[in-house]
């Protein structure tokens, strides 16, 4: 499988004396699913942020590459999808115009292929066209979180970033927009980054899990093996917890 991104030593420090985080060393496939879990405050969205470029690195390297293993321009190749919330949406711009931002910042395109796109990206992620034509307030929850990956997919990105792009959502909401994501994932050949706290969907989805302590990536691997033997003990501790939420918890 060929790598999509690369993350040598990245490190950053924080005004907040005492946390520094990395240095850091990923690698992400294409296609691949990777989880990032850990206990609160350990840097899970400040590595996010500093992935999608939000925060400049104060060292290392991250290298996004183009299918032809090139580096290639970083808004088209890594995109962020915020954690769900009603204010993600500026409600004074219809979704058509919501949609249309990323696309004169980043491209050339004429109104005409730019119209085209955006109704494209309203069916792939199962809306209408007359969406477009839509204000926050007219939309449902799962309509708003399907309208956030819209954005977050319109330059067609190799890589997808999310920070807790379930938590807010109702359970099922959260399901069908995990299933979304697989579909898009598989027809895009999507990779996907994502921080969660919710086990059971990490053990659905990510092929591969990242866990955090104090900055530090403390112990990765693929996640069944992450789940059947945990190594380090914050690992068997947030896995024991899950465990013992189970019979509870759905999707
Ligand atoms: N944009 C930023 N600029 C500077 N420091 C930041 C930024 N975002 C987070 N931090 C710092 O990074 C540290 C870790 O916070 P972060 O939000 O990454 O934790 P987290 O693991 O995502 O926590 P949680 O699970 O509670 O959301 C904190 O000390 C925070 O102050």
């Amino acid at each position: 499988m060929s790598n999509v991104l690369t993350v040598e030593d990245l490190e950053y420090r924080c005004a907040d004396p005492g946390f520094k985080l990395g240095p850091i060393s990923l690698e992400i496939a294409r296609g691949e699913s990777i989880a990032i879990i850990g206990e609160n405050q350990t840097g899970k969205s400040l590595l996010a942020k500093l992935l999608v470029g939000a925060i400049e690195p104060h060292g290392g390297r991250i290298s996004l590459h183009c299918h032809d293993g090139k580096t290639g321009p970083r808004d088209q190749s890594i995109r962020m999808m915020f954690q769900f919330s009603s204010h993600a949406l500026n409600p004074a711009l219809s979704v058509a115009k919501i949609l249309e931002e990323p696309l004169l910042r980043n491209t050339d395109m004429d109104k005409v292929s730019r119209e085209q796109l955006i109704e494209e990206t309203l069916l792939k992620v199962g809306l209408l066209r007359e969406h477009a034509y839509h204000y926050r307030h007219m939309l449902s929850d799962g309509q708003q979180q399907r309208i956030a990956l819209a954005r977050a997919i319109i330059l067609s990105p190799n890589v997808l970033v999310a920070d807790e792009p379930f938590a807010a959502l109702d359970p099922s909401i959260r399901s069908q927009t995990v299933n979304l994501l697989l579909k898009l994932q598989k027809e895009m050949g999507l990779s996907f980054v994502f921080i969660s706290h919710n086990l059971g969907i990490v053990r659905h989805i990510a092929d591969k899990i990242l866990v955090m302590d104090k900055g530090q990536i403390i112990e990765s691997g693929k996640t069944d093996t992450v789940f059947k033997w945990p190594q380090h003990d914050i690992t068997k501790r947030l896995i024991m917890s899950h465990q013992s939420l189970v019979p509870q918890q759905t999707l």
